[in-house]
């Protein structure tokens, strides 16, 4: 049996990781901890692997606890660029032997539209994304538009610049910039987590839509994560590194 830590366990998130890692036959939760709880019950309730949903500002103390005794962390928490990345893989550097993986979206339809756009993205001159989430959201852009972005922007390297005549505009009309692409955040009561990508070329369009319709569609990506990581050390980014896409 893997032992497993929930940090953010009473959240949106955690309570369902929760659920679905006590219901999974290999795995069972030692630890649920939550804001204010302390990190101290980790190692004494002797977690091997620890599942993050908490929120951006607090991710990296609490990966930095995990590394420096030797838990291994699957992250869903978002905010994580590239800085951020720097900093989790100089914690490694002392503990090869512990594995991270930060995933920015662990449903395998979001896994599978952020591959489908970095496919796609070579063959368009245009290409932005358009992400809703539900209002309680804390971040914009969320970190699966963010991690969209970076790959359609890797994969359109050496392409000319998206074509936009805009000269005049109301501040953030045009969206947030990230990596040259341009994404636009919702916020929408009764949303969960949304997402299109919108390619253009000559006389053609192509919308990729992913839907998250409740937060179990994020658990076999969790569980899989779970399951995997025990034997996976270092740094992993993105669900897709652990599936033969
Ligand atoms: N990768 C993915 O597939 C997904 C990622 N997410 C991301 O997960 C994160 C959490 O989302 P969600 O569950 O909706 O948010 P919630 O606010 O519902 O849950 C976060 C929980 O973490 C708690 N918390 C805050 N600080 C700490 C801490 N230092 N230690 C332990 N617990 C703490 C909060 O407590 P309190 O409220 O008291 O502060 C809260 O209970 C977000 O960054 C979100 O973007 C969400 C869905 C899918
Ligand atoms: O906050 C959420 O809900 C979600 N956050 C992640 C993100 O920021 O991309 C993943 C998913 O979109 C849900």
């Amino acid at each position: 049996m893997i032992r497993v830590g929930v940090l953010g366990a009473r959240g949106r998130m955690g309570s369902e990781v929760v659920r679905a890692v006590e219901a999974a036959k290999d795995m069972e939760v030692v630890a649920a901890i939550d804001a204010d709880d302390p990190m101290s019950a980790l190692v004494d309730a002797g977690v091997q692997v620890v599942v993050d949903f908490t929120h951006p500002d607090v991710v990296m103390g609490n990966l930095e606890f995990c590394v420096a005794n030797g838990i291994h962390c699957v992250v869903g928490t978002s905010g994580f660029d590239q800085p951020k990345l720097d900093a989790v893989a100089a914690l490694l550097a002392d503990r090869p032997d512990v594995g991270v993986l930060v995933a920015p979206n662990f449903g395998i339809g979001a896994v599978l539209l952020m591959r489908f756009s970095e496919i796609a993205a070579r063959y368009y001159e245009s290409a932005e994304i358009i992400e809703l989430h539900h209002p309680r959201k804390a971040d914009a852009p969320s970190g699966t538009a963010a991690h969209t972005a970076r790959l359609i922007a890797a994969a359109r390297e050496g392409m000319d610049s998206m074509p936009d005549a805009t000269t005049q505009e109301e501040p953030g009309a045009r969206g947030a910039v990230v990596d040259g692409v341009r994404v636009h955040s919702l916020r929408i009561s009764g949303m969960i987590a949304h997402q299109e990508v919108v390619f253009g070329g000559e006389s053609e369009t192509l919308t990729i839509r992913q839907d998250s319709l409740h937060r179990t569609s994020f658990m076999p990506g969790v569980v899989l994560g779970v399951r995997e990581i025990v034997g996976r050390p270092g740094l992993a980014v993105g669900l897709d590194k652990y599936l033969d896409l």
